[in-house]
């Protein structure tokens, strides 16, 4: 692990002094950062601290406002006309969260797509894009069959057939930027994604990375920058932090724990007491005889891999799909297929698809954070804008909710700061059963221990709390009991001291070895 000062010299790319503003907001305020060959660098930052608006003008895509960018050997670029094309020439190479594969294609046609198809006597020549595809993916060491269909490979796989695409040109000078690669990746496949970039960056790779997760800043990245209200607050070698001093970086301050301590859970007797949410013997999409119990004051997880039903058990809760068999008990009496009953009965949905569910993007934060309690907020049959304003100030600040004011519009937030108004939200309406699926995604280190927090109170107050999370630690911390889904069954239920880490990984597997 280099740790050399950070400098111009050697480096495949020296990004300076860049400043961008959204019309009077300062968002970047002088950033520079030096990327090395075979060197990861992470870019880490709490939630609107400038990280996607530094990717955006690096990619093309926003410009800024002055800066300047230069590579090996190329003439420096005035960052202020960058063109996604003049990216391409610096030699960036970007994978996105979304990766930009079309799944239903095969994997050599997913390279075709984006450098061509090879020709023989003017037709398509398959043999060849078959071979040449199958060379990159040997370059990666990816054993991926170039006829699979994309839809067909594991998570991981198709996150290195999105970088092995990227930078199959292997022109000299790239660098890799990759936002948030692990996001949506289960447990087991992000160690698979994070050892094949180690291996990259082995072989002389740079890679600019950008995340939210503090274990994998630490283990993978040999640097880190991290931005702070648009300026660089630090940029050092990660072999110099560990886990709370990186987020003492993040937040600006002194930080006692990452986590805040587990309340005792309710000492009731729950063999007695009636549950807040009964289900018994459900079949609905992927799941099968699931039965669960959630009471009031408790916090249950449920864990598992992608497709293995955690949503769909959350949406049926909120009566969003209807079953095939089975019944959902709410407070005792059972729950017709109806989200208007769901609601009626207390229920209240946090969904995983912030941006397809959740987000009004043509309405402001104030009507985003109202919209499941504006009957609260009408007096004499009106509205009252600010009876709505100041439940919204209040949401901003419980939340620190980075804003110019409740009236911006939602779509003007950065991504974390949308998903702390969607949590916001559902809080306002004192759900008696609160059900979040994926809730921190995208959440910075500490407004995720505000949210934890807050979840406690919640429950502490008489809800029943249910979370779906892929983020095993999440549920390890945060819940009184896990129920781990597998294959749409409950492969486990673990309470107590069994709520941790390697036994929600070990049951969510079925033969494969734990991580
Ligand atoms: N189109 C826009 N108009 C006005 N302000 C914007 C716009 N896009 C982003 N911002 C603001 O710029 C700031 C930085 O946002 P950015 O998305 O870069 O943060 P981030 O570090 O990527 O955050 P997150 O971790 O939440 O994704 C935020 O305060 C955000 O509200």
């Amino acid at each position: 692990m280099s740790a050399e000062a950070p400098g111009p010299h050697d480096a495949v790319l020296h990004v300076e002094d860049v400043r961008k503003s959204y019309g009077a907001v300062p968002v970047l305020k002088g950033v520079s950062l030096t990327l090395r060959p075979g060197r990861i660098h992470a870019l880490a930052g709490g939630n609107g601290s400038g990280k996607s608006t530094l990717i955006k003008v690096l990619a093309g895509i926003e410009h800024a406002d002055a800066g300047t960018l230069r590579g090996r050997g190329r003439p420096g670029a005035d960052l202020a006309g960058f063109t996604a094309a003049a990216a391409d020439r610096a030699g960036l190479r970007f994978v996105h969260q979304d990766l930009g594969l079309v799944l239903d294609m095969t994997v050599a046609e997913n390279f075709a797509l984006s450098r061509g198809f090879p020709t023989r006597l003017g037709s398509v020549s398959w043999s060849r894009l078959r071979r040449s595809t199958a060379a990159e993916l040997e370059r990666f060491d990816l054993s991926v069959d170039p006829g699979a269909k994309v839809a067909s490979l594991r998570p991981a796989d198709r996150t290195m057939v999105a970088i092995a695409r990227a930078l199959a040109d292997d022109e000299p000078g790239q660098v890799l930027v990759l936002d948030e690669p692990t996001a949506s990746l289960p447990h087991h496949e992000v160690d698979v994604l994070l050892e094949a970039l180690a291996r990259r960056a082995a072989a002389g790779q740079a890679i600019l990375y950008v995340s939210h997760r503090l274990a994998e800043v630490l283990s993978l990245a040999h640097w880190v920058t991290v931005l702070r209200d648009g300026v660089v607050a630090e940029s050092l070698p990660t072999a110099d932090l560990d886990r709370l001093r990186l987020a003492e970086l993040i937040a600006g301050r002194t930080v006692e724990a990452l986590y805040p301590a587990r309340a005792a859970a309710p000492g009731r007797d729950r063999s007695s007491a009636q549950p807040a949410v009964q289900v018994r013997g459900l079949c609905v999409g992927p799941l099968r005889e699931v039965s669960l119990e959630a009471h009031a004051g408790e916090i249950v997880g449920v864990a598992g891999l992608l497709g293995s039903g955690r949503s769909t058990l959350l949406r049926s809760l909120f009566g969003a799909v209807s079953p095939r068999s089975g019944t959902i008990l709410i407070e005792g009496r059972p729950l017709p297929p109806s989200v208007r009953a769901a609601m009626r009965a207390g229920v209240a949905l946090v969904p995983e698809d912030r941006h397809g569910d959740a987000l009004f993007g043509d309405f402001s934060i104030v009507r985003n954070t109202t919209i499941a309690t504006l009957r609260r907020h009408v007096r004499w049959s009106w509205l009252r804008p600010s009876s709505e304003r100041a439940a919204t100030q209040s949401a901003i600040d419980d939340f620190n909710i980075k804003t110019s004011g409740p009236g911006q519009a939602i779509t003007r937030l950065s991504g974390g700061n949308q998903q702390k108004v969607v949590v916001a939200r559902w809080l306002q309406r004192a759900p008696r059963v609160l059900l979040l699926d994926e809730p921190t995604q995208g959440v910075d280190v500490m407004a995720r221990a505000d949210i934890y927090q807050r979840l406690r109170a919640v429950a502490a107050r008489g809800a029943a709390v249910v979370v779906a999370s892929s983020d095993v630690e999440e549920l390890a911390h945060l819940c009184d009991r896990v129920v781990v889904l597998r294959a749409g069954r409950v492969a486990a239920r673990l309470c107590g001291a069994e709520v941790a880490i390697p036994a929600i990984v070990k049951h969510s597997y079925a033969d494969r070895e734990a991580s």
